[in-house]
């Protein structure tokens, strides 16, 4: 025993000695009783969270002046319900999430606030403020989305009459930066259509059947807002190709898809909704998506040419005060390479040098500064990210 302990042997001489030991070892031993019984504890709590009935979650509708609630429960109903003495009765307002009891008869927790998944994908422009000569170097690509957007939006009568159907769904693809967002927002203006901008890899969300949901909700939207354009951003993050559908997430995305394809097919050609969609991936998309009746119309939008770059160039400068050395064909011409977010990063950039030097005008030197400056930054990078990706 006083080897387990190891107590000396001499125990007359170390009576002292032993005891601090053996007090030691009973303070240690009470620390573990003392950690295993908060184990212990913990282990109880959550089996009794296991056993303990589901709570159905809702959401409050109004407060009303008995102190009672109004709630609508996510599984249908709205309830009149009353507020459990464990709640802070302060904390409950319209709009909260709450926990009712499993009779559904009182509120017993606070949920934290959530974001609704279908606000978080998408931005809603009744009236975008883009017009088609704010664009630069586009001037094909204008004419075509014209044609097969606003007219039919606008004129759905003259398609009828001669029995043409237009495009349900275009797609404008190409490098970042290049315009795409732009003009699908100066269509809708021009044809006075709601603009519902989505990015699609919003539509990728945590619980299964959300995206779909969400993608029904957007359509629906449309529909009450009509005359609309669904303008669908990073096409690709959900209409790639799919060689495998291994992983949940995978079949997830494949489910949004679909629920996609699903909508568009469910509208008319002359319905007032049109969408338009948007990738630098052209590459990679589903043939599903590209088949007649879904977006059907392709419209590359390129890096602008030495002549697209000086139409660009030409709008940024309208409202910048430069002064008579500024040469414009020398801009566009030693901006190979540059998009028009590029090009109008340019201007910004080289106002900002003429501010630091604290001139009152814009000359041709801070323009090339910032043009240097541009190129060491970030140019060479985008080069390489479009070799890979824009085909
Ligand atoms: N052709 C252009 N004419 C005038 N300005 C342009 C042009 N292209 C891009 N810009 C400027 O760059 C900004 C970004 O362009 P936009 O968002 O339309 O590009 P995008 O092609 O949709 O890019 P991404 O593929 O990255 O979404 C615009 O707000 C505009 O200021």
């Amino acid at each position: 025993m006083s080897d387990e302990l190891d107590i000396p042997r001499d125990t007359s001489v170390n009576d002292e000695h032993t005891i601090r030991i053996l007090e030691e070892k009973i303070r240690a031993m009470q620390i573990e009783t003392e950690s295993l019984r908060k184990e212990l504890n913990y282990y109880k709590s959550e089996m009794e969270k296991l056993l303990s009935p589901p709570l159905i979650e809702a959401i409050v509708l109004d407060v009303l002046e008995d102190g009672r609630v109004i709630v609508k429960s996510t599984s249908g109903p709205n309830l009149v319900v009353n507020v459990s003495d464990t709640v802070d009765f302060k904390s409950i307002r319209t709009g909260k999430y709450v926990a009712l009891n499993q009779r559904g008869s009182a509120i017993v927790e606070v949920l934290r606030d959530r974001e609704d998944p279908l606000i978080k994908s998408m931005e809603i422009i009744e009236k975008p403020n883009v017009k088609y000569n704010d664009i630069g170097g586009l001037d094909q690509q204008i004419l075509e989305v014209r044609e097969v957007v606003e007219l039919p939006l606008k004129k759905p009568s003259l398609f009828k009459e001669l029995g043409i159907t237009p495009p349900k769904g275009i797609l404008l693809y190409g490098p970042p930066g290049t315009g795409k967002t732009m003009l699908a927002k100066a269509v809708a203006a021009e044809s006075e259509a709601t603009f519902i901008h989505v990015v699609a890899s919003e539509f990728a969300q945590k619980f299964v059947g959300e995206g779909a949901r969400v993608v029904r909700d957007v359509f629906e939207l449309a529909r009450k807002k009509a005359p609309s354009i669904i303008f669908i951003d990073e096409i690709d993050a959900i209409g790639a190709k799919r060689v495998d559908l291994g992983t949940s997430g995978e079949r997830e995305v494949q489910r949004t898809l679909m629920q996609l394809l699903a909508e568009i097919d469910g509208f008319q050609p002359l319905d007032n909704i049109k969408i338009i969609g948007a990738t630098n991936r052209i590459d990679i998309l589903d043939p599903a998506l590209l088949r007649p009746g879904r977006f059907d119309r392709l419209i590359e939008i390129p890096l602008p040419n030495i002549q697209g770059r000086k139409q660009i160039l030409r709008i940024y400068l309208r409202n910048m005060k430069i002064d008579g050395s500024v040469d414009v064909d020398e801009l566009a011409r030693i901006t190979e390479g540059f998009s028009g977010a590029d090009l109008k990063n340019l201007c910004t950039e080289a106002g900002y040098i003429a501010i630091r030097e604290g001139s009152h005008f814009i000359n041709m030197t801070h323009f090339k500064a910032s043009i240097d400056r541009l190129r060491s930054k970030k140019i060479s990078k985008d080069v390489i990210d479009r070799g890979e990706k824009y085909v």
